[in-house]
């Protein structure tokens, strides 16, 4: 609000309908503590020797000796990919998992397609990736119907422009509507069904774009994050996937209880409460949640910018178990 009427930052916080500047101070304080407060654990648990690797480990230890100027820079990287990265990601989770209980046909398909590729005696991984359309089709299909940043992040032209037969001062705020455009029928047939087989590259047949090209903003300011959250996504849902059956949850009498695909109104587009069943697969599905991600992390990507660990405190946490640091999946 001040950001559009300047003026407003000069009224005392005590003043009737000033509310906004009590809240922002409360807030103020709650964006320090989330820069502040972990990453002093962090550095506790590396004095006790109790930290597991993660990208704030590998930096301090390898800007150790410019740590005058490097830590404070470490610090805001870790808390903004916390701040940027937590919530949409969860987001985009959730919304494959309402899409998996909501159309059992589809995970059906997806399934089918791991059993082939992948098989029964181990989760899959990114070198199985390419190998695997169906699951990528849902991946880009939820971000299509449900993106996590429906109206994307508001941007400010820093000079006059044009576009088409538009004038646009310099100033003025411009929301790119990602939303809008993902539900475009001339570029996305049928665009309020959901429909990853959109997404299947097939000989003679012209693919819609990549969702992707827009649910992470536009320009020079589009999230750095992508690539990792498309990667984490991916590889959640595909272990979730080859794990797991989904389904709707059951009410005292046995029946369904259902799901609806209605969203939060808010700026991060969450699905509402939702409840659901997880089965393990099979008896060896059960065996590789015991042991899987133990024996991707150890073999796989040994102290890579920690995604791991987020991937398994993700898992962790869409199950709703309570994650213990250092334990994995
Ligand atoms: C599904 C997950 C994610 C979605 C949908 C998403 C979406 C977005 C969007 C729409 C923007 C605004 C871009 C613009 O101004 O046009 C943004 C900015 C940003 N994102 Fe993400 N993001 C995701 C995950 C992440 C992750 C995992 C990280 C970091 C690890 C991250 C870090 C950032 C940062 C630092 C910015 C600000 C960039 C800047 O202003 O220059 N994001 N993201």
């Amino acid at each position: 609000m001040v950001d559009y009427f300047p003026l407003l930052k000069y009224i005392p916080s005590w003043f009737p309908g000033a509310t906004f500047k009590q809240k922002a101070k409360v807030w103020a304080q709650e964006v320090l503590d989330l820069n502040e407060l972990p990453w002093k654990d962090v550095k506790s648990f590396i004095a006790s020797g109790t930290a597991i690797p993660c990208i704030a480990t590998d930096g301090l230890e390898k800007f150790s000796s410019q740590l005058d100027e490097m830590e404070e820079i470490l610090k805001n990287v870790c808390g903004i990919s916390y701040a940027a990265g937590g919530d949409t990601t969860s987001a985009l989770l959730l919304n494959m998992v309402v899409a998996l209980v909501c159309y059992p046909e589809i995970q059906k398909k997806a399934q089918a397609e791991l059993d082939v590729v992948v098989g029964p005696e181990r989760l899959p991984d990114f070198n199985d990736r390419k190998r695997l359309p169906y699951v990528e089709c849902i991946l880009k299909e939820t971000q299509r119907m449900w993106p996590s940043l429906p109206l994307g992040v508001d941007h400010y032209s820093v000079s006059d422009d044009f576009y088409e037969e538009y004038f646009i001062p310099k100033g003025t705020t411009i929301v790119g509507n990602v939303w809008a455009i993902l539900h475009d029928k001339t570029i996305y047939n049928d665009p309020m069904i959901f429909k990853p087989e959109r997404f299947l590259e097939q000989s003679g047949k012209r693919c819609p774009p990549d969702p992707t090209l827009y649910s992470f903003g536009f320009g020079r300011r589009i999230c750095p994050g992508r690539y990792l959250a498309l990667d984490n996504s991916w590889m959640m849902i595909a272990c979730i996937l080859a794990a797991f059956t989904i389904e709707k949850a059951l009410d005292i009498n046995g029946n369904e209880i259902e799901v609806t695909t209605q969203h939060s109104n808010d700026a991060l587009s969450f699905p509402m409460p939702f409840r659901c069943r997880f089965t393990p697969r099979s008896p060896q599905a059960l065996n590789l949640l015991e042991t899987g991600f133990t024996v991707l992390w150890v073999k796989r990507w040994p102290n890579k910018f920690g995604i791991p660990n987020i991937r398994c405190q993700s898992v962790f946490f869409l199950l709703g178990l309570p994650y213990k640091p250092g334990v994995t999946f």
